[in-house]
């Protein structure tokens, strides 16, 4: 229990942080709930007291009844519940769509703090999924699990106290018994589905990964021919999921049928007793009938709470993965490098890094230094840690051991601003936006000037076919660069990076994808460019030496660890 509260206190106190709203938004549903029930009740009392009446005059006998009150009542009642509920609607879908807001900034800050390394333990659909349907079945937690069992118990003791005017037995009976049914169908019905409810989070979670492999991924299982295989698996998934689906509709079916059940009996015994009280002229007839109308009108108040509170699970299991995000979350001071630096050196004292999850460390006890402006090349076998030293000079991930230092500072304490000032990275792995060459280039520097984009394609050597193209600058390279062959987008990629003026420069295989004169003509370009920045080039191996220019040192990867005596001087 305790447990259950810690998980889900800080998205409690970030809702409450609205508690002027939630007051407001539980007292409309109040005053709409109890505008319902007093129609009702009144119209119960005017018919039958109007009934009376004229069976009491064709009777013969003195009768009268003032039909202008409670004709006013009527009316009143009737035009106080649809202003109510227009008012709550409008009122709590505004508080709605703040919290909303609330909710998204906050697990948007979050995952915005998160390392590479965490980002990549999960998925794109993943992370969506955070952000779209955790945040709903939290919001849930405020628009169906706070605010109608408040504003419903207030209703119950409102009609209680109501009826106890004239039939205080009555009251009390109706007052103990709804309030026991009140406990059992928001925290006896919570425990009963949470089971439920709480593996129906990580189901749908589940499905979505296998149906979006299925889509992603129907080249391959096509060519294989084993697409029946990876169907079977999802349809097997979506066999367990709808099970548990159909156990939390039977309860949410028990829930609502055991609600009419009580609450009918109430009914019943409302009759009887008030019915007692009639004969025994304790009562008259249209207040008698009046109780049974709100007893019976009551039933509306508490049938959304069963389904409800059965889906507890699904918020709470919402809370635990949003809670999850806050996980190693470092709490430091960032700095920022001084603007108008010339060079930065770069520094790694025995660094190591092991990725979450994983036993064999990517890097080992890693000491070289580059000094500013200089130029290394880094050469390794696939898997010997290039990308995971790129991120860790980028500040993307922070050694698990040792330090590494940018001119000082340590990356990782360097603000996102800087350090996409200082810094700059060409992935082995093409991102390109679905939008024209001109956008694309854009991204890295929105003020350039046409001339700046064709010098930048043509040190990359693409002005040339850009030119040629019908829509030149706005020629559109599809989503992830897809109407550009791989090779064209990774010199989009880098002709975005030279639009820049970083300071530390890491290249991650730039001649990677393209012919050996087109190959000549960027390391001639990135020579130039590279000149006043001290840079590592990453690589596989080296193919042609004269692609790599004024290079001063050349290391070596071998299983994470770091060879520094072979210096290069050209
Ligand atoms: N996100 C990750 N989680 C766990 N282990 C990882 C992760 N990324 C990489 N590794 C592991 O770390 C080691 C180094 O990987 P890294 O990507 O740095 O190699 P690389 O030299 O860049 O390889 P390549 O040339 O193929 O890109 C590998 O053993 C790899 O399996």
């Amino acid at each position: 229990m305790k447990q259950f509260y810690r998980d889900l206190a800080p998205w409690l106190k970030l809702l409450l942080r609205r508690r002027q709203q939630f007051l407001v938004g539980t007292l409309l549903v109040w005053v709409t709930l109890l505008a319902g029930l007093s129609l009702l009740g009144l119209s119960g009392w005017f018919i039958v007291a109007c009934a009376l009446a004229g069976v009491a005059l064709a009777a013969g006998l003195p009768s009268s009844l003032d039909v202008y009150v409670p004709g006013g009542g009527i009316r009143f009642f009737a035009l106080l519940r649809t202003v109510a509920r227009y008012v709550e609607r409008l009122y709590n879908h505004n508080t709605v769509l703040t919290l909303l807001a609330d909710l998204r900034h906050r697990v948007f800050g979050d995952l915005t703090r998160l390392d590479d390394a965490s980002l990549k333990r999960r998925r794109a659909s993943e992370w969506l999924s955070r952000l779209t349907s955790d945040i709903d079945n939290l919001d849930n937690l405020y628009l169906r699990l706070l605010i109608p069992p408040v504003a419903a118990l207030l209703t119950i003791l409102g009609v209680s106290a109501f009826i106890a005017i004239w039939l205080p037995v009555v009251g009390a009976v109706v007052a103990v018994v709804l309030t026991l049914l009140w406990a059992v169908v928001t925290f006896g019905y919570g425990w009963l589905g949470f089971a439920n409810s709480y593996q129906q989070v990580s189901d749908q979670e589940e499905l979505r990964r296998l149906v979006l492999d299925q889509v992603q991924a129907s080249a391959e299982l096509l060519s294989y021919q084993t697409q029946g295989w990876h169907r079977q698996k999802v349809e097997q998934h979506e066999a367990l999921a709808f099970n548990n689906q159909r156990r939390l509709a039977v309860k949410a079916a028990m829930g609502n049928a055991f609600l009419s059940g009580v609450t009918g009996c109430l009914l019943i015994a409302t009759l009887w007793i008030g019915s007692m009280a009639l004969s025994a002229e304790q009562v008259v007839g249209p207040i008698l009938v009046m109780a049974v109308i709100a007893v019976l009108g009551i039933n509306e108040v508490l049938v959304l709470l069963p389904a409800a509170f059965l889906k507890l699970g699904l918020s709470y299991g919402a809370a635990q993965r949003l809670n999850a995000l806050k996980v190693n979350q470092p709490v430091f001071d960032v700095v920022e490098l001084p603007e108008n630096t010339e060079g930065l050196s770069l520094q790694f004292d025995q660094v190591s890094y092991t990725y979450p999850e994983s036993v064999a460390p990517a890097l080992i006890n890693l000491q070289a230094t580059l000094p500013s402006q200089a130029r290394a090349v880094i050469t390794g076998v696939s898997g010997s840690g290039k990308s995971t030293l790129a991120g860790l000079v980028m500040g993307r991930i922070a050694p698990t051991q040792g330090a590494i230092r940018v001119a000082g500072i340590s990356p990782w304490h360097i603000s996102p601003e800087s350090r996409a000032d200082h810094f700059a990275l060409l992935t082995q792995q093409t991102d390109l936006f679905d939008g024209t060459l001109e956008e694309n280039l854009r991204i890295a520097k929105p003020s350039a000037t046409e001339e700046e984009l064709w010098q930048a394609l043509s040190s990359v050597a693409l002005s040339h076919w850009v030119q040629q193209q019908p829509k030149q600058l706005s020629t559109h390279v599809g989503e992830k660069g897809q109407q550009l062959s791989g090779g064209q987008a990774r010199r989009v990629a880098l002709a975005r990076l030279m639009l820049r003026d970083p300071k530390v420069v890491l290249l991650d295989e730039p001649f990677a994808g393209v012919d050996a004169e087109t190959a000549r003509h960027l390391a001639m370009s990135l020579d130039q460019w590279l000149s006043g920045r001290t840079a590592i080039f990453l690589l596989h191996q080296i193919d042609d030496v004269s692609l790599l220019p004024n290079v001063d040192c050349q290391w070596h990867l071998d299983g994470g660890r770091l060879i520094t005596d072979t210096t290069a001087d050209s």
